[in-house]
């Protein structure tokens, strides 16, 4: 008998309620009892749409961040929230986000970093630490989920982050070795796992997704230590690996005492066997044979094909699942009614993968006969796929055989085009420009709604967007900004607004994934080869640059962007689809000159995070990335001023690929991390100019004027003045317009102080 589980479940809700819910809160429109009601509902909810599975994870829900629970549940919350008033909730959203619902904009607190969770778009709060570091347990939450589970009758398993993810993800603020706590760390996670279990837990599912990267022997190590501690505590231990193969790292999981092992079997599919061969006999193995990260149906037959001797040898030893937390794709794909019939029949969303899962159980215990009409319809969908004219373009496929090398390099080098630029743009020291994106106001998002609605004309929303244009240029050019952005209202969101006017693609109306907090991105689905059959941006960017005599920046999402941050094809290399992105932007970046746009900024914000988790695998990756952007952005002429822009860019390690990129101008995210991205520079000179971010746009406090100026003068010691802008870490979508024009102000006044000295 396969027993059938899963690792974690969207928590968003099917309509975003917890986004919804907690935006009230902290605009104060809601209390701490609503919000927390609303939780416990979402929480009920989602236990209900996952019934038919045997084990369903608990502690997978959460306000805002797993890893943020985790850091309060082990008591390791920063020194400058102790002592704070108010209740623990509101600690917590300080951490997450500079500022709890009590607090007024004049109590800043520094919010924790924020970063990338693997290889995902799902973003964490960086745990602190220091040498100093005590843990103590704070289990009342889980608890109180657990007992919640189970007065309503769920079979639940508490799943928790592992000790030693939990402290790779941590960030010491001295110079110490986070690995270092681990004997502090231990006890605490020991007391956890046997409060777990005197409340009635049978099973606990600890996550260590670091065993899909490269361990050093340290980090090995520790893992045996740390789980034959662990394994003092009478319950049973699944450790659950996924994101990738674990290489290495095989032969020390199978040497580890735990009760079961969850296997990426998409990803890790071939190492399968090998550990099959090397389980102890009582031990439960896993397989996630459903792709947590992609909206594809699995091919059930294929599948079966494979886990039926599996299944026969290990009985109910088995265990089947997604290959990871389903929190990367979206809930339900039954509330879409736009999709091509023919394109949503390929598609499996959350509750999707978990009928599969069925299926593939009821296979497995039963025999196929009784599904056999389940079968057959997937066979259909997988076959209708491989063979449909939706997907293959011939056009597409002969751009691609005609690119050029040579397509990917400017006409000079930098130092002679920045010579040009400098005459053509005369801009001051220090100049100073934003990332491209205004707030987002109610009023923008309602306009869009109604366009959908049918309740105004196109040319009612193109008149609205025009005037919310003109008002962001007004702004700025009051502000005194050098370099000015249309400020993007016209764009839901920077890769879907792409992906909806290029082919190729298809959008959904409610395929939300959380990207952090109450913030959701709706991925694009790549399913077949893309064009651009038109224009997307040529005729907003002219209208904003008739406004102004500054000179106004074009504003596009890079190849490499579009492609981490969709749902991508699976029957092709990715590096393909990027290829192919990267022409349909090329034309674009051209249309742009072309229109008398001097500067134009290509983002790539997810070029970091798209690193595969095996260094090994990093050059590789690089090659094509870096030349997929040089392809769409360097077909242009000296004079024209390319910039490209990253978020959370921890690119010590790539620092000689960025700089390969070639783009006249980065902006990145350095505020929350206190320049830290400087350390790149000390070994490597970064030859173009670059602009350190100086104000952190994820929190609503203000900087001030003299914080920023402190920022620009760190970076004014690793890099000539003449090379740096001033700039914040991100876009201000997200931020209301009360926020960021004061944030603004002060910095033109550091730009302006800065270049007095
Ligand atoms: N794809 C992507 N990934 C990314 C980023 C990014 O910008 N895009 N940035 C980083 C993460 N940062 C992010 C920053 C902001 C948002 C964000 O603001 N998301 C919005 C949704 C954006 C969107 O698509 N909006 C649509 C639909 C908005 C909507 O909810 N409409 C309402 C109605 C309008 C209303 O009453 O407000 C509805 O349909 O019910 C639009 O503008 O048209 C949100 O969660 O609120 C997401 C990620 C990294 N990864
Ligand atoms: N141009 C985009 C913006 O300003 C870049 C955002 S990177 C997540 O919103
Ligand atoms: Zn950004």
């Amino acid at each position: 008998m396969a027993i059938l589980h899963n690792l974690g479940f969207p928590r968003i809700g099917r309509k975003r309620e917890l986004k919804k819910a907690l935006e009230a809160y902290w605009q104060g429109q809601s209390s701490e009892s609503e919000l927390e009601q609303t939780a416990a509902q979402l929480r009920a909810q989602n236990w209900q749409l996952q019934q038919g599975l045997d084990w369903l994870p608990v502690g997978d829900f959460s306000l805002y961040d797993q890893v943020l629970d985790l850091s309060f549940t082990l008591g390791n919350i920063p020194a400058r929230l102790q002592h704070l008033a108010g209740s623990e909730l509101d600690n917590y959203f300080r951490l997450a986000r500079g500022r709890s619902a009590q607090d007024s904009a004049c109590s800043c607190i520094h919010a924790g970093e924020m970063t990338k969770w693997f290889d995902t778009n799902y973003h964490y709060i960086v745990p602190e630490v220091t040498a100093q570091t005590e843990f103590s347990l704070q289990s009342s939450r889980l608890l109180q989920q657990f007992r919640e589970a189970k007065a309503q009758g769920v079979q639940a398993k508490p799943v928790l982050i592992g000790p030693l993810t939990y402290l790779w993800l941590c960030k010491a603020k001295d110079q110490s070795e986070p690995l270092a706590l681990l004997p502090r760390l231990l006890p605490v996670y020991q007391q956890l796992l046997q409060t777990l279990q005197q409340a009635g837990a049978e099973w606990i599912q600890l996550d260590e997704p670091i065993l899909a990267t490269e361990l050093s022997e340290p980090w090995q190590l520790a893992f045996v230590s740390a789980y034959s501690l662990l394994a003092e505590v009478p319950v049973k231990l699944l450790l659950a690996s996924y994101f990738g193969q674990l290489g290495a790292n095989l032969p020390l999981l199978q040497a580890l005492p735990v009760a079961g092992i969850h296997l990426d079997a998409v990803r890790g599919r071939a190492e399968v066997q090998q550990v099959l061969q090397g389980l102890a006999p009582q031990q439960v193995l896993s397989l996630g044979v459903i792709d947590g990260r992609n909206i594809w149906k699995t091919d059930l037959t294929a599948v079966l094909d494979w886990l039926e001797p599996i299944a026969a040898l290990l009985g109910d030893r088995l265990w089947l699942a997604p290959s990871c937390s389903l929190l990367h794709v979206p809930v339900d794909l039954d509330s879409e009614q736009k999709l091509l019939p023919e394109l949503k029949n390929w598609l499996a969303f959350a509750k999707q993968k978990l009928q599969e899962l069925q299926i593939l159980g009821l296979a497995l215990n039963q025999g196929r006969l009784l599904v056999a009409e389940a079968l057959i319809d997937n066979a259909a969908a997988i076959a209708s796929r491989r063979q449909s004219a939706l997907v293959h373009n011939p056009a597409v496929q002969q751009a691609l055989q005609q690119i050029r090398p040579e397509q990917a390099q400017r006409q000079s080098p930098y130092p002679v085009r920045a010579q040009q630029q400098a005459a053509r743009f005369a801009l001051p020291l220090y100049p100073t420009t934003t990332i491209g994106s205004f707030p987002q106001t109610t009023a923008i998002r309602q306009a869009r709604l109604a366009l959908k609605k049918g309740t105004i004309s196109a040319a009612q929303y193109r008149d609205q967007m025009q005037t919310e244009i003109a008002h962001a240029v007004a702004q700025q050019e009051q502000l005194g900004l050098d370099v000015l952005v249309h400020g993007e209202a016209e764009r839901n969101d920077m890769v879907e607004y792409f992906g909806e006017q290029l082919s190729g693609f298809a959008f959904s109306q409610h395929g939300w994934v959380q990207s952090y907090g109450s913030r959701c991105v709706k991925p694009p689905i790549i399913y077949g080869d893309i064009s651009r059959p038109q224009p997307m941006t040529v005729a907003w960017t002219q209208y904003a640059q008739s406004l102004t005599t500054k000179p106004m920046k074009g504003m596009l999402t890079g190849p490499v962007t579009m492609l981490n941050w969709s749902f991508v094809r699976d029957d092709q290399p990715r590096q393909q689809t990027c290829l192919q992105l990267a022409l349909a932007i090329r034309q674009e970046v051209q249309d742009l000159e072309a229109a008398g746009v001097g500067i134009i900024q290509i983002d790539e914000a997810a070029l970091r995070e798209g690193l595969p988790l095996r260094q090994s695998e990093w050059q590789q990756y690089l090659d094509w990335a870096v030349f997929a952007f040089k392809l769409c952005a360097n077909g242009v002429a000296d004079s024209t001023q390319i910039h490209t822009h990253m978020c959370y860019s921890e690119f010590n390690d790539i620092i000689a690929e960025i700089a390969a990129l070639d783009a006249d101008v980065i902006t990145i995210e350095t505020s929350r991390s206190d320049m830290e991205l400087l350390r790149a520079f000390e070994h490597f000179d970064y030859p173009n100019q670059i602009g350190p971010g100086v104000y952190d746009i994820h929190s609503p406090n203000t900087p001030t004027t003299a914080q920023m100026v402190k920022l620009m003068q760190k970076a004014a010691q690793q890099i000539p003045a003449q090379r740096l802008w001033v700039n914040p870490d991100c876009g201000l979508k997200t931020r209301q317009w009360s926020e960021v024009l004061p944030a603004l102000k002060n910095m033109v006044a550091a730009a302006q102080q800065l270049r007095q000295n």
